[in-house]
């Protein structure tokens, strides 16, 4: 890219988070992603760079490592000139959701990462000009805690983001509580896969966007307008699913068009299309938890059906579901038993504020990632074993709040070789990429509030949702306590 001709005008807003702020050149397949801070909070360019190299080096050396070369986009840093970067803020600022503009998008540096587009990345570089559909999820965390550190037995049987769901609602972040419950997809199992993926179809909050030609067709502009068109989607979708035509128009075409999509990021899902270092790494079974969720919709469903068969078929072990599970299970003794690891670190700090060996601020790189790889649970009183754990803790806090792209282009029969993943529906091909968005390792700062949060969510869960409970259903539950396959006579 040749920053000195840089023009505004070939960019446009693409997206947001709470962190950063992406524009997408309008033509080629590449995205700028800026950090943003709070008003009057601005960093300075050495922090800033800074930052962005930490962000690089945790892709490149760390993310890489547990998820794979193929899914892991890490970028690179770029410096802009000044004039373009407030020209293109001032461009952009009307797109952006209110919600959102509690803060800044960082105009001072003019340090950027720049990114590929991966709404628009042409799985194996087909040619440019070829429809794409890309669905991006962030499926948030896929088990239950296992840690015998969780003091609230809640904790073992409804997962966190069903908990928080309710408290969301009380507080006015979501209008309506979503169905969706990330141990339905995390499953393996096709049927809950279909279910949470239907879930967030119908709500899709922030854990579904759908973009067509890297134009966001589907999904949430802002907090506040969340709206589920099923028609209009289909419309969109039809030429993907049914390119001749061959589908009349109305309530059947929408619900097999929805069918299809449901079908084909299913397969994308559990498609093996890497390996990686940390594939092979011994992580906790996922059978020491439980593979379900009391809470999930379709759990409920399946008891109130007398039906206690609830399965969980697995993930394959190279699809990105399971690489995700794998990085967010680092996190083996829950935030009740990291907290006072994360207090004897800071103990440690106070007494040598100058510490850097500890490598709490970076640099990520083979070195951090080695002292990773070290599982053992058997607490010797260090300092070492409890960095260690907080380290992991914070990796598996990543992996719990990344999002996973598919990108999705049609082909036709000739097309397809062997080396290139292709996923079959009624009437079409597609041939496909997986990816993985945010990256960006969580702060070590952040431990006192995920300690506090979660203790919020499960108070007011007890509170304001358990305690209302349906007895009757509690009961049928605690038939089905260990997740042992229970037939009843019908
Ligand atoms: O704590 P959670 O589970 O609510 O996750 C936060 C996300 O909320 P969500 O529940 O996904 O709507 C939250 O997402 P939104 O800003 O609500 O879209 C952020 O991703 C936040 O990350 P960070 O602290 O800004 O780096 C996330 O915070 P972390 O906990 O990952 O630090
Ligand atoms: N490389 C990319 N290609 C296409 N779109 C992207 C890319 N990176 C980010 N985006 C889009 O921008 C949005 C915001 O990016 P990102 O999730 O990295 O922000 P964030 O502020 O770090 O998020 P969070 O709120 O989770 O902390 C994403 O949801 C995605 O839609």
């Amino acid at each position: 890219m040749d920053v000195e001709k840089m023009d505004e005008n070939e960019w446009k807003y693409h997206g947001e988070g709470n962190q950063s702020l992406v524009v997408s050149h309008c033509q080629r397949c590449v995205v700028l992603r800026f950090l943003k801070s709070p008003p009057n909070q601005n960093k300075t360019p050495e922090e800033i760079l800074h930052h962005l190299q930490n962000i690089v080096d945790f892709g490149k050396h760390v993310m890489k490592q547990f998820f794979g070369e193929n899914y892991v986009h890490h970028g690179e840093i770029i410096q802009l000139p000044l004039d373009f970067v407030r020209q293109l803020c001032l461009k952009i600022q009307p797109e952006r959701p209110e919600c959102r503009c509690d803060k800044d998008m960082d105009t001072l540096s003019g340090y950027a990462m720049c990114l590929p587009n991966l709404t628009r990345l042409q799985p194996f570089r087909l040619a440019e000009h070829r429809p794409i559909l890309c669905i991006e999820i962030k499926p948030k965390c896929g088990f239950i805690p296992f840690s015998s550190h969780v003091s609230q037995e809640i904790k073992h049987k409804v997962c966190r983001y069903c908990m928080h769901q309710h408290l969301k609602v009380a507080n006015g972040k979501w209008k309506r509580p979503s169905k969706y419950c990330p141990l339905d997809l995390f499953s393996g199992n096709k049927q809950r896969m279909h279910f949470a993926l239907k879930s967030l179809l119908q709500e899709a909050q922030n854990n579904l966007k759908i973009f067509k030609n890297g134009e966001l067709i589907y999904g949430c502009k802002d907090d506040q307008d969340c709206v589920s068109d099923w028609n209009e989607l289909a419309r969109h979708l039809k030429p993907f699913f049914f390119p001749s035509n061959g589908l009349v128009s109305g309530p059947h075409c929408t619900r097999t068009i929805v069918k299809e999509l449901i079908h084909v990021i299913t397969m994308a899902l559990l498609s093996s299309t890497d390996t990686c270092r940390a594939g092979d790494m011994k992580t906790v079974p996922i059978s020491q938890g439980r593979s379900y969720c009391e809470a999930s919709a379709f759990n409920k469903e399946l008891v109130r059906n007398g039906k206690h068969k609830l399965e969980s078929s697995g993930l394959p072990r190279g699809c990105l579901l399971y690489k995700t599970l794998q990085a967010q299970m680092l996190d083996m003794l829950d935030i009740e038993g990291l907290y006072p690891l994360y207090s004897r670190v800071e103990q440690y700090l106070d007494e040598f504020p100058e510490e850097s060996t500890l490598q709490i601020d970076g640099p990520y790189n083979e070195v951090f990632y080695e002292k990773l790889l070290d599982l053992s649970l058997e607490d010797d009183g260090t300092v070492a074993f409890a960095l260690t754990k907080v380290q992991q803790y914070r990796i598996a806090m990543t992996a719990k709040d990344c999002s996973i792209m598919i990108a999705l282009s049609p082909c036709l029969q000739d097309e397809c070789s062997e080396q290139r993943p292709v996923v079959l529906t009624s009437k079409s091909r597609f041939i496909f990429s997986v990816s993985v968005l945010d990256l960006d390792l969580k702060p070590y700062e952040s431990i006192p509030h995920q300690y506090k949060l979660d203790g919020e969510i499960v108070n007011y869960y007890l509170k304001n949702v358990q305690a209302k409970e349906d007895p009757v259903m509690s009961n049928l539950f605690k038939e089905n306590e260990d997740c042992t396959l229970v037939l009843h006579k019908v």
